[in-house]
């Protein structure tokens, strides 16, 4: 649900609806949705007369699918695992096979839907989560279509949340884009995007906009840079490397998520908080990011890397190159780095640096803003000044929250100075975890607030920036370099000179 003033929000309450959720037998499903709508219940955020419904192709009974649902979710519930909670949600609980193809299926998917709402008072609200591999999209919304599903009948509502990857590139995600608004209307669109429902990315707009101090600050006259680094410690476990092979780092994270974030932290204040008022000041920032349009402008900009066997975490680890499922000759790389500029008022001459690595030395989501030196007239003559001084830093994860550091006096007789930190900790000051992104997104889409969600144009904005790069990479006759790092590094020297080129260094994590 949107914090903000409810007054100045168009949202409307959670409630009860069948989720139908295609591709309920995989991993995202048990992992994160279910699990996700347990902790809703566990905090009693759920409405009563949610029921979800399973669709997918194995066999399996009602009973199986909920057995096989709660075995999991004993085991990654972050509020642990309440028989009691569960049984009310189980009961709540139903499988559909059906190929996600077969006409049929989704007839009879319709009949069980009204059967359910018969039998248990439902109102008819619909919410379809498409949580299949890609190449299935298509067809499940076509037959959503033609079974009448995506309407919504006697003023209640059905909505489609499509997983991503939301296409490949520009060309596919436009594709995707006509196919879903073809059946859904844009407001019943909910395309999901993780990152947008951590704590502290929600937490950008609130920094930004409810403190007087900072937005007077951020701008090109205050802000030398902004640094944005998602750092993993992991490689392709999992039999990962076959869909990494097809997307790499660039398409997998930069993208969507840290192009998001980048939006939230660039954006100009929104007229109101409603789902378009936010929507239209962020894609305005990706609508406006230099093209780095050219192969030659991409090798100045951009910084792509494959790690070399290491050590993470103290554990050997193989190249890139050598993991499952992953080509001895793969061109895909598992790091990126990418200078950006936004070409408007605000930021005009201020670089913004993303740079995004698997086998890094640890999983760590930041946003630093780096502030301009105090002019070095008083104290630089007689210390040589403190340079990088004032570094806002907000972390998006682990240990969510936001440091300001700034230079302070030594305390002592003679005048030193040294810079010292200022640090908030959500788990500290509100004495609670936060939620898992896909509660908030889960329950917003049962409240119909897409705020948080990405809005056609941002995706396809996001993509035209991409498909400049990629094509560069794998379709020009002179494609910038591959770089290398080793395993357990910060990654690759390319990546360091890239930022020092402009006078900076990456932040240190
Ligand atoms: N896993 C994760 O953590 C994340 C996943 N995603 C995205 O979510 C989506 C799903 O991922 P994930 O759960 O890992 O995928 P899985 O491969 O684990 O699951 C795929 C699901 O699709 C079903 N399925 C496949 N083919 C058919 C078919 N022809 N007809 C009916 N059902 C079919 C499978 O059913 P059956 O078992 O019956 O074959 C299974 O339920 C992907 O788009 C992925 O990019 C996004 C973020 C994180
Ligand atoms: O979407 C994806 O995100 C994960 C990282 O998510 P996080 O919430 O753990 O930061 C990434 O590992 C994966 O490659 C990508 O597809």
């Amino acid at each position: 649900m949107n914090p903000f003033r409810e007054d100045l929000v168009s949202r409307s309450r959670p409630e009860p609806c069948s989720i139908v959720i295609f591709g309920a037998t995989g991993d995202l499903t048990h992992r994160k949705l279910v699990p996700a709508l347990y902790n809703l219940a566990v905090d009693g955020e759920l409405p009563t007369g949610v029921r979800i419904i399973g669709f997918a192709r194995r066999d399996k009974s009602d009973e199986e699918f909920r057995s096989g649902l709660e075995e999991l979710n004993k085991k990654v519930s972050r509020s642990g695992h309440d028989d009691e909670v569960w049984s009310h949600l189980a009961e709540n609980i139903f499988y559909h096979k059906s190929e996600f193809n077969d006409a049929d299926g989704y007839k009879s998917l319709a009949e069980r839907l009204d059967q359910i709402d018969e039998e248990r008072g439902g109102k008819g609200n619909r919410l379809f989560y498409i949580a299949s591999a890609p190449e299935f999209f298509d067809d499940i919304l076509i037959q959503l279509k033609n079974a009448g599903l995506n309407e919504a009948k006697d003023g209640c509502w059905a909505r489609v949340i499509v997983e991503k990857p939301f296409g490949t590139d520009l060309a596919t995600a436009k594709h995707l884009n006509e196919v879903v608004n073809s059946t859904f209307h844009e407001s019943a669109t909910y395309r999901i995007d993780h990152y947008l429902g951590k704590e502290t990315a929600q937490n950008l707009m609130v920094l930004r906009f409810a403190n007087a101090i900072f937005e007077p600050l951020w701008n090109s006259r205050y802000i030398s840079h902004m640094q944005i680094t998602c750092a993993e410690n992991l490689g392709m476990e999992g039999g990962r490397g076959g869909y990494y092979e097809k997307s790499g780092a660039l398409r997998d994270m930069v993208q969507n998520h840290l192009l998001q974030l980048l939006s939230l932290v660039a954006m100009e204040p929104p007229t109101d908080l409603s789902a378009d008022g936010v929507r239209d000041e962020k894609v305005k920032v990706i609508r406006s990011l230099r093209q780095w349009d050219t192969p030659e402008k991409v090798a100045e900009n951009v910084v792509r890397a494959q790690y070399t066997a290491g050590h993470v975490d103290g554990k050997e680890v193989l190249g890139y190159r050598q993991e499952d499922r992953v080509s001895p000759e793969s061109d895909t790389e598992a790091y990126v780095a990418v200078r950006l500029l936004i070409d408007t008022w605000r930021w005009s001459g201020v670089p913004f640096y993303i740079r995004m690595g698997k086998q890094l030395p640890k999983k760590s989501t930041e946003i630093s803003v780096h502030f301009k030196d105090a002019p070095n007239v008083l104290f630089g003559a007689l210390t040589g000044g403190v340079p990088g001084g004032n570094v806002l830093v907000i972390r998006i994860q682990p240990d969510e929250g936001i440091s300001l550091r700034m230079v302070s006096k030594i305390p002592g007789t003679s005048l030193r100075l040294e810079p010292v930190k200022m640090d908030f900790h959500y788990s500290t000051s509100f004495g609670k975890g936060s939620p898992e992104a896909y509660e908030r997104l889960l329950l917003d889409a049962i409240a119909g607030d897409a705020t948080l969600f990405a809005r056609r144009d941002e995706v396809e904005e996001a993509w035209r920036f991409i498909d400049h790069i990629e094509h560069a990479w794998h379709q020009s006759d002179n494609p910038p370099p591959m770089a290398e790092y080793v395993a357990g590094s910060w990654g690759p020297k390319e990546a360091d000179d890239l930022i020092k080129k402009d006078g900076h260094d990456w932040r240190r994590l």
